[in-house]
Parts: structure tokens; sequence; C-alpha cells
């Protein structure tokens, strides 16, 4: 699903109220609409509702919300700060049809508000939407500090007020810090970005029938990852089918201490299906991954704690993966080096390689197009230099991922996947219990089976953290997300890829 600017969410708007076509106030009507329902379905008659507005759109969305609350028997309290500013038509239209007996406080400054919120309260924050134009200061600013520390759960229509949907915020500036965000049409690009995404709370899209016609031919390098999406990438197994079919990995890597990244990554490899898989470790490991991973195939470099060269003839395998638990020593990079001057299967590149790659640009001008490499924030900066902030970020991504056609996963809370072409896919599944060591092992096991089973670079990445972020929901239901470690992803792998089947 394509997510739009705020720029574009105007077009959608005006090509939507042109084409359907329907006024302006029918479309606010039907947004409004839909919040109610959602709000209807969660919260009962007795809880109070406070809401506040600003004098544009996103105030006329909360004026019409107290309306069709009040008329369905809720208890309604409206306030509108007053700075002088323009109203938005449909603000002036929904300020009249505000029945008489919903209280209105208006504010001229903080003295006016003599306002105790219950902690049972719910608070709609409708000062301002997708048309903020700069930070926010003087009574807005206080209002939003004011709200900030109410105990009664906040909730911001559209979007927080005081962020921008696709522009990076001023550190320091008011936000609305909202427990639940109810936005429209589309998510913003901002609900998915570190800095901006803890002032959303949870957030739920409601569709308001903004116009097809707009949304299928809209251009946007920004996508979500979601299941209808993720289901029709699923290959099913045929009936005739044998391990040849779904491809021979590789994984490379463990040293002394660190054996359990690479088993972990080799337990994912096999729950994503690989036909195949071999292991390559240091001497150490032998015993070990035969062991905790009876289903694989072991091979040993003679160097005792890490690994100091790969195979000449890497050929028979589909995808070699490479990295969890590597270590960082000189002879491991100078394999590394060797391994690029060779014909390559496909690549996943993570952790420690990443951190070898980072470290020296020869080796980095090397990388084989179409690799996947899969860093965390600390080992992207590692590849691109700083980041002034979360959009900089995606601007070094695209640019990486040009530069050497390659697929980066950057993880996180939202992973993103950078494309060659420019592309951006940002995941929608996974919680913070996954935030445990071993947990990125898991994603480079599970991309390495997919893309030796066939799939192309774009698909494993996009099945890959699809498919890890379920799988950490589902355990998480289990397991609780305090609790979850690294070993529940590859064993709730399976079930992940049931329900995204489904
Ligand atoms: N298609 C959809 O998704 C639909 C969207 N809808 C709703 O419309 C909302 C967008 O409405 P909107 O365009 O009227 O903008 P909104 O955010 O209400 O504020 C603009 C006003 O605020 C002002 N202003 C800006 N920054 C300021 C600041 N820092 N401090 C003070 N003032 C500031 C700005 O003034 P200006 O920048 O011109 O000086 C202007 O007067 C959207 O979020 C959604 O809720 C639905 O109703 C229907 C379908
Ligand atoms: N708060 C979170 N919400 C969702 N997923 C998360 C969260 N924190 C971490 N993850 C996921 O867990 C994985 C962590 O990877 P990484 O930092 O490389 O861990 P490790 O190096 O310990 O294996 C990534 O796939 C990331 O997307
Ligand atoms: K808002």
């Amino acid at each position: 699903m394509k997510i739009l600017t705020a720029a574009q969410t105007r077009e959608a708007d005006a090509f939507t109220i042109a084409h359907e076509p329907i006024s302006s106030l029918d479309l606010m009507e039907r947004a409004s609409s839909a919040l109610v329902q959602w709000l209807e379905q969660k919260y009962d008659p007795a809880v109070p509702f406070f809401i506040f507005c600003g004098t544009g759109n996103n105030g006329g969305d909360g004026l019409a919300v107290a309306r069709l609350l009040h008329n369905n028997g809720y208890d309604v309290q409206v306030f509108l700060p007053e700075t002088g500013q323009n109203l938005s038509p449909d603000f002036s239209q929904n300020l009249e049809r505000l029945p008489q007996a919903i209280s209105v406080t208006r504010i001229q400054d903080m003295e006016d508000l003599a306002l105790e919120i219950p902690a049972s309260g719910v608070v709609l924050d409708g000062f301002f939407g997708s048309g903020l134009s700069r930070p926010l200061t003087g009574l807005y600013a206080q209002l939003i500090e004011f709200l900030n520390q109410q105990q009664a759960t906040r909730i911001a229509i559209d979007l927080p007020s005081g962020l921008f949907a696709d522009a990076p915020t001023p550190p320091g500036s008011a936000i609305f810090q909202a427990d639940i965000t109810l936005t429209f049409e589309r998510p913003k690009l901002a609900f998915l970005l570190p800095a901006s995404g803890a002032y959303v709370g949870d957030w739920h899209v409601l569709p308001i029938g903004l116009h097809e016609g707009y949304l299928s031919q809209v251009e946007s390098p920004y996508q979500v990852l979601l299941p209808q999406a993720i289901k029709s990438l699923l290959r099913p197994r045929s009936k005739f089918s044998h391990k040849g079919t779904y491809g021979h990995a590789l994984l490379a890597g463990g040293s002394y201490g660190k054996m359990g990244a690479i088993t972990m990554s080799a337990q994912a490899a096999l729950r994503a299906g690989v036909g195949l898989l071999t292991v390559l470790v240091p001497e150490i490991g032998y015993g070990i991954l035969q062991t905790s991973v009876p289903e694989a195939m072991v091979v040993t470099d003679e160097q005792e704690q890490h690994l100091t060269r790969f195979p000449e003839d890497l050929t028979k395998y589909q995808c070699v993966g490479i990295g969890p638990g590597l270590g960082q020593a000189e002879d491991s990079r100078m394999a590394l080096e060797q391994l690029f001057r060779h014909k390559l299967p496909p690549l996943v590149l993570d952790a420690d390689a990443l951190n070898l790659l980072a470290a020296d640009r020869f080796l980095r001008q090397q990388l084989p197009p179409n690799s996947i490499l899969t860093p965390h924030p600390k080992e992207f900066e590692r590849l691109t230099g700083p980041a002034i902030d979360d959009f900089h970020r995606l601007q070094l991504l695209q640019s990486f991922c040009a530069e050497h056609s390659c697929y980066v996963i950057l993880k996180g809370a939202h992973s993103c996947i950078g494309t060659p072409s420019g592309e951006f896919f940002f995941n929608t599944t996974g919680n913070s219990g996954m935030a445990t060591g071993g947990s990125g092992d898991v994603l480079t096991g599970i991309l390495t089976g997919l893309r030796a089973q066939g799939y192309s670079p774009l698909e494993a990445c996009q099945l890959g953290v699809y498919l890890h972020g379920l799988a950490g929901d589902l355990a998480a239901e289990v397991e609780g997300e305090t609790s979850l470690i690294a070993s529940d992803l590859y064993k709730y792998l399976g079930a992940a890829f049931q329900k995204a089947a489904k």
C-alpha cells in the first residue's frame, strides 16, 4: 500500500471531491463518521470526551465528531483556542451544526482552562493534521503541554498535532503525545520512523473512500507491507517436489563465544523451507552445530575460533548468508575479500560481515549486485556515515542501494527495505519483544532460506521481514513480549507461514 505525502493527501481529497463527486463537507462527514464508528466500538457512553479543535479541517473533523458522539448519547465537551486564525469553511459549517447542548469553552489563555480531565476520559486532538505548516508555539504549544500531562487516554485525529506528516519535526517542538492515532485512508511516513513514531502510539487506518482513480495512479516511493501483498508472494510447495526443488543454502559465521548466532540462523533457514542447508563454522563449532541442528550439514574451517576462508567453489549453493557471530578478525576480512573475487550465488550479509564491509571501502566496491544487507541503524551508519535525522537516513538508504545495486533492510520497529530503484517498503509486523539478542540472526537465516528457494531479492526481503515480525507477534501472544527470546522466532515461524497464507 502506497504512503502519500501531505501534498498528495490534499490532491486525493480534491480529486475525490471533483470526481466522485462529493462536497468537501460531506467528505468530512464521512471521515468523522469513520472516527465515531471506531470510537463507539471501543468506548461506551459513560466515557466522557474532551475534544480540542483548531480552526482548519482537522478542527472541523473534531467538531463533527463532537456532534455525532453527542447525538449518540455520549458526554462531550469542546474546547476552541481563540488565536484569531482563519476558519476553514468546513470548520465554520460544523461549528454552526454543533448542538447547543454541547459545552464549548473558548480559550484565549491558559487561565480560561479551569479543567480537570478524569483518567477515565478521552482527549481528542483535533488541533492540526496534515495542514501543519510550522512548529507549534504560543497557546497551542501550552495546550499540548497541558494535555500531555493528563492521565486520560489521548487520541489524535489523523496525526498528532505538531508532528509533520512527511518531514522532520524540529527537536524540542510541542507535539501531542498520542496513545492512539486514528488516521485517514493511509498511514503517514512519520508514523513509521523512530523519532516521530514515538508520538503516534497505536495507529489505525480508517478508510474514507478516497478516489481509486487517484490512489491507483499516484506515484510514491514509500509503501507499507500488508497481508494481502505478502500472501500473493508465497509459493505453495508442489506434491512431487523433492529437497532439490527448494535449494541448497550455505550459512557462514560463528566464532568463539558466538556460536549461538549462526545456530539460530541455521534453525531459521530450515524453518523458512530450504531444501538443504550447509553451515560453515570454525572448528570449535562442529560439535555444537551437529548436536543442536542435526538437519544441517556442517563444514569447518581449519582455524579453531573464527572463519578464515570460504570454499573456492560456491556455485552449488543457491544462496550464501554470511555474518552471524562471524567476528571481525583480519583474516575473516581477507576471506571476504577473496570471496568477492569469485563467481557467487546470491548473498545475504549481516552483522560482522557488514562491519567488515564498513571498515573497508575497497571491499564495499566489490559487493556483488543484488546482495541483501541487513544492518540495524548503527551498522547502517557505519556503512554510510551518520544520519542527521530519520528522513536523512532514508536518503542515505536510497543512495547506498542505488550506488551498490543492493537491497538493504534497515532494521527497526518498522524495518525498511531499500531497493536499487529507490523504493522503500516498511514492515508492519513485529513488536518490542523482538528487541533481544539474536533476533537479527534469525532474520538472516530466513532470508537465506527464502533466497535459496528462488525468491527474488525483493520478494525474499518482503516475505522475510514480514514473516519474521509475524512470528514475533504470534510468539508474544503466548510468551509475552518481555519473555520473548530469539529462538521463539524460529519456533513460531511455521505458524507465521500458515497465518500469512490464509
Ligand atoms: N483527504 C483527507 O485525508 C481528509 C482530511 N480531512 C482532515 O483535514 C485535515 C487537514 O486539514 P487542513 O488542510 O485544513 O489542515 P489543518 O491541519 O486542519 O490545519 C491547517 C490550518 O492550521 C494553520 N496552521 C498550520 N500550522 C500552524 C501552526 N504551527 N500554528 C498555527 N496555525 C497553523 C494553517 O494556517 P497557515 O499554514 O495557512 O498559516 C491552516 O489555517 C486532515 O488532517 C484531516 O483531519 C478530512 O476532514 C476530510 C478528508
Ligand atoms: N521494537 C521492535 N519492534 C519490532 N521489531 C523489532 C523491534 N526491535 C527489534 N526488532 C527486530 O528485531 C531484529 C533485531 O536485529 P538486530 O539488532 O540485528 O539483533 P541481533 O544483532 O541481536 O540479532 C530486527 O529484525 C528488528 O527489526
Ligand atoms: K490532530
